[in-house]
């Protein structure tokens, strides 16, 4: 379903004249099936967060591609890779980044606005969505109002309501308590075997690792293994 292949990417940093190349890719390649859930681990400044920008088409490599849908993301104008984020991949993040003014219901509605749906769709939409992840009783809510699992439930509900084929998720239970990580993960499990819903997530954390499919670990710019993890 995504296929990188000889991916690499350098960052210049430094004062103007005395820039240096910072390779932080040096060619990455895997694919990730429909279904799968994967993990990618490595050490901090390994380049996960990188690979991961680079596959949401927020950020262009420098060389290398990444085959979805029979298009490579890499090569797409930026219009192109927003419209084609917006169809394909939900986004959650350790810090659930969720709007604060806005309550439960109008931020799982937001993706929904961005794509240009009518009211009465958008709100059909986030009815169902509220119901699914068990959030209806908390709609009019605000985040401050809710615990932190219940934050990241919006955030996951807020990802899944363009019906993406893929999350991507960086640390997405970083800022949880065990119990409400154990939640959340079963939460991400359930959607997977529901749904076939793809799931490649960055952590440091082994519960999180533990629930993947498959490993991949990072270092030194490149995959240093795969490990089948189930
Ligand atoms: N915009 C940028 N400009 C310059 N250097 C960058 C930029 N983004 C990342 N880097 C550098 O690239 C390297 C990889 O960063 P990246 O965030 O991908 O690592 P990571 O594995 O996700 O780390 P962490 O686990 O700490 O989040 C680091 O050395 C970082 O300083």
């Amino acid at each position: 379903m995504i296929d990188v292949q000889q991916l690499q990417h350098a960052f210049r940093i430094g004062k103007r004249g005395q820039e240096k190349e910072v390779h932080v890719l040096k060619g990455i390649d895997f694919s990730v099936k429909e279904g799968e859930i994967v993990a990618i681990v490595g050490k901090s400044g390994s380049g996960k967060s990188t690979l991961l920008q680079i596959i949401a088409g927020f950020l262009q490599p420098n060389a290398g591609a990444v085959h979805m849908k029979h298009q490579n993301i890499a090569q797409l104008s930026e219009k192109e890779r927003a419209a084609f984020r917006l169809k394909n991949f939900g986004f959650i993040f350790q810090n659930f980044q969720l709007l604060p003014g806005q309550n439960v219901a109008e931020n799982i509605e937001l993706p929904l606005k961005l794509r240009g749906e009518s009211p009465v769709v958008r709100k059909k939409k986030v009815q169902d969505m509220l119901a699914r992840v068990g959030l209806t009783e908390v709609a009019e809510h605000y985040p401050n109002e809710l615990s932190g699992g219940q934050q990241q439930r919006v955030a996951i509900a807020r990802a899944l309501i363009t019906d993406p084929p893929v999350i991507l998720a960086d640390e997405p239970t970083g800022s949880l308590d065990s119990q409400t990580e154990r939640e959340i993960l079963t939460f991400i499990q359930q959607l997977n075997e529901e749904s076939n819903i793809t799931f490649i997530m960055i952590t440091h954390d082994d519960e999180v690792a533990s629930i993947a499919h498959r490993i991949l670990r990072m270092g030194d710019g490149l995959l240093l293994e795969a490990q089948h993890a189930i």
